[in-house]
């Protein structure tokens, strides 16, 4: 099998209009592939389906996979054979509880994952850091309570939604299970994105020396929540491969997992590890 994936980042802008949206991201998918036949994943942001607000996430949630959102994904997926790591949208669950849920698809259309985001985007930043933050996700929605790891290819990828990417731990345990690849759909906050984005994935990239890949939505500086944009591939030197700007932009790559070897092979560190020492320091906290 071979050890390249050409993958396509879609940061498109999100509007209220929840079918407009969804209908949007079909189109830009079908455009994508219409232009790179090699495509053979495409990865959409988070909340790309609806607003990501507090407020809002109870009007455009829907269940998951019964839910009309999925069933377009699915079908899509089936007509371009392709697989799609499909953002995310808000899921109401049987217990009309809501998770913000990441759905992955293969190219028989068959659901091979559903990651309900781990870690609740909580903040509280003052107004001087560019304008602040205040999200408390929690408010209304139910963290997720497992890891999610999906064969696409040759490849183990695991799945992280935005805020999961700050949770060193998540992407570690990846490392562990054997992945090559880690996938968050975002919609970063604009007031950390200059200080943490990148940051933040050439991190998890070099500690764990695997691919980390984002997909944001296009930023609208006219809505409640403003995305930082800035879709990024990053690969297992901890060098930046591709970053989109701030407004709509769809990003194709190829990229070769032999790279994951070569980095594992020349710098060793995971091997070098010294659990014996760390377990017996965890043991005496
Ligand atoms: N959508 C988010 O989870 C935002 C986030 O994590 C951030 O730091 O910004």
């Amino acid at each position: 099998m071979s050890n390249k994936l050409t993958l396509g980042l879609l940061q498109l802008p999100v509007g209220k209009d929840v079918a407009d949206n969804v209908r949007r991201a079909l189109e830009s998918i079908t455009q994508l592939k219409a232009n790179n036949p090699q495509l053979q994943l495409a990865i959409l942001p988070e909340s790309f389906n609806g607003p990501y607000s507090v407020e809002e996430f109870g009007r455009h949630a829907e269940p998951v996979p019964d839910g009309p959102t999925c069933r377009a994904l699915s079908n899509l997926a089936r007509k371009l054979g392709i697989y799609i790591i499909g953002g995310s949208i808000i899921e109401r669950d049987v217990c009309n509880k809501l998770y913000n849920t990441c759905t992955v698809w293969a190219p028989n259309g068959q659901l091979i994952g559903r990651h309900r985001k781990l870690h609740l985007f909580n903040m509280n930043i003052e107004p001087e850091q560019l304008g602040g933050v205040q999200f408390d996700e929690g408010e209304a929605l139910t963290a997720g309570n497992e890891l999610t790891v999906v064969q696409i290819g040759a490849q183990k990828v695991g799945i992280g939604i935005c805020h999961d990417k700050r949770f060193e731990e998540l992407a570690r345990l990846y490392r562990n299970m054997g992945c090559s690849m880690i996938v968050y759909p975002s919609a970063f906050c604009i007031c950390q994105g200059p200080m943490h984005w990148e940051l933040l994935q050439r991190a998890r990239a070099m500690d764990n020396q695997l691919f980390v890949v984002t997909c944001a939505p296009a930023r609208d500086n006219m809505s409640g929540y403003v995305a930082y944009g800035h879709s990024m591939i990053v690969d297992p030197w901890a060098r930046v491969l591709r970053e989109a700007g701030q407004g709509r932009e769809l990003i194709v790559e190829t990229i070769d997992f032999d790279t994951v070897d070569e980095v594992r092979r020349q710098i060793p560190i995971y091997k070098q590890r010294r659990t014996d020492i760390y377990n017996q320091a965890r043991a005496n906290i």
